[in-house]
C-alpha cells in the first residue's frame, strides 16, 4: 500500500470569521519535494499558511500529515514534525542570535528540561550552514534584516521538523544569500527528505528551485503541478498583467519581464484602472 503524502490538504477553505479568503484548495507535499507557492498580493497565501500552521482553524476541508487530521493534534506532536519560516521582524526583546535559534529546540523537550549541551551544538551547527556562527552572541535586536531573516531559517533547521513552510524566505537577502538559501532549501529537501512550501513573488525561484508549482490565479484558483507547466507566460499575464519572455539556459529555463499591459493593482492602491 502506498504511503500517505507527508502533508495533504483536502477541500480547504481558509479565512476570518465567515470570510473565506480561498476555497477548494486541494494539493499535496511529498518528502523530498519543495512546493513554491505563487500568487498575488492578498490573494490569500499567509492566510492559508495561517491555516496550515492551526492559527486559524479550517472553513471547511482538511490538513493531515502522514495521512492523519492534525486538527486534534496536540501542540507539542504538531510543532516537532511543522517548522515554520515567518518573515523577519522585530522582537520587542533583544534575545541572544543563538537563544533564538534555540528556540526551535523547544518541541524536541520534556515539559521541565533545559536545553542539553546537544540541543546546543544543534542550534550552534544551524547558524554555521548558513555561514552565521560570528552572529551567535549578538542581540536579534541589533542585526540587519536579512540576517533576522537566515537567523529564523536557522532556528527552523534546529527544530528539524519534516515539513517546513516558509513565508517568503529570500524576500529581505541580497542576491548571494536568495541563491545560498535556496539551494539550502533544496538540499534539505533532497538529502535529509524535507518536505518544503514556501512562497516566493519571483516566477525565475519557482522555476529554478520547485520540484513542483502551486500557483494561484486571481479568482483565488489553484493550479499545481511541474515548473514548467505552471509557470507560464498565460498565468504570468493573466496574473500579473505582464507579457514576459522564456529563454531556455542550458540547465534551466528563465523568464524576462517583457511589458505590463493592464495593471493588476487595486484602483484604490495604483489610482489606475485595469
Ligand atoms: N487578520 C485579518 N483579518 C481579516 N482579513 C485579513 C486579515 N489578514 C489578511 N486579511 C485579508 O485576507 C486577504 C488575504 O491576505 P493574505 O495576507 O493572506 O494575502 P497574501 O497572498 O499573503 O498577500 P501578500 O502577497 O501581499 O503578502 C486580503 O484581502 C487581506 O486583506
Amino acid at each position: 500500500m502506498r504511503a500517505a503524502p507527508l502533508l495533504e490538504v483536502e477541500g480547504l477553505a481558509c479565512g476570518y470569521g465567515a470570510r473565506a479568503v480561498l476555497s477548494n484548495l486541494s494539493f499535496q507535499v511529498e518528502a523530498g519535494e519543495v512546493l513554491m507557492l505563487l500568487g498575488p498580493n492578498g490573494v490569500g497565501k499567509t492566510t492559508l499558511f495561517r491555516t496550515l500552521l492551526r492559527l486559524l482553524a479550517p472553513l471547511a476541508g482538511q490538513v493531515r500529515l502522514g495521512g492523519d487530521d492534525v486538527a486534534r493534534w496536540p501542540a507539542r506532536r504538531f510543532a516537532a514534525q511543522v517548522g515554520y519560516v515567518p518573515q523577519a521582524h522585530t522582537p520587542p526583546f533583544p534575545f541572544r542570535v543563538l537563544d533564538v535559534v534555540m528556540l526551535g529546540r523547544a518541541a524536541h523537550l520534556g515539559p521541565f528540561s533545559t536545553p542539553s549541551e546537544s540541543d546546543i551544538r544543534v542550534a550552534e551547527s544551524a547558524l554555521g550552514s548558513l555561514g552565521l556562527s560570528a552572529l551567535a552572541g549578538r542581540p536579534y535586536t541589533q542585526i540587519s534584516g536579512g540576517e533576522r531573516q537566515l537567523v529564523l531559517i536557522a532556528r527552523a533547521l534546529a527544530q528539524a521538523p519534516a515539513l517546513l513552510i516558509m513565508d517568503e524566505p529570500t524576500a529581505n537577502l541580497d542576491f548571494g544569500n536568495q541563491v545560498a538559501v535556496l539551494d539550502r532549501v533544496g538540499a534539505l529537501a533532497r538529502r535529509e527528505g524535507k518536505g518544503i512550501i514556501l512562497t516566493t513573488h519571483d516566477p525565475n525561484h519557482a522555476l529554478a528551485h520547485a520540484t513542483r508549482v502551486a500557483a494561484l490565479g486571481r479568482d483565488g484558483s489553484l493550479h499545481v503541478g511541474p515548473p514548467d507547466e505552471v509557470v507560464t507566460a498565460a498565468y504570468l499575464h493573466a496574473t500579473y498583467g505582464v507579457r514576459s519572455r522564456f529563454l531556455a539556459l542550458e540547465d534551466r529555463t528563465v523568464c524576462v519581464p517583457v511589458r505590463r499591459e493592464w495593471n493588476p493593482c487595486a484602483p484604490q492602491v495604483c489610482g489606475e484602472t485595469p
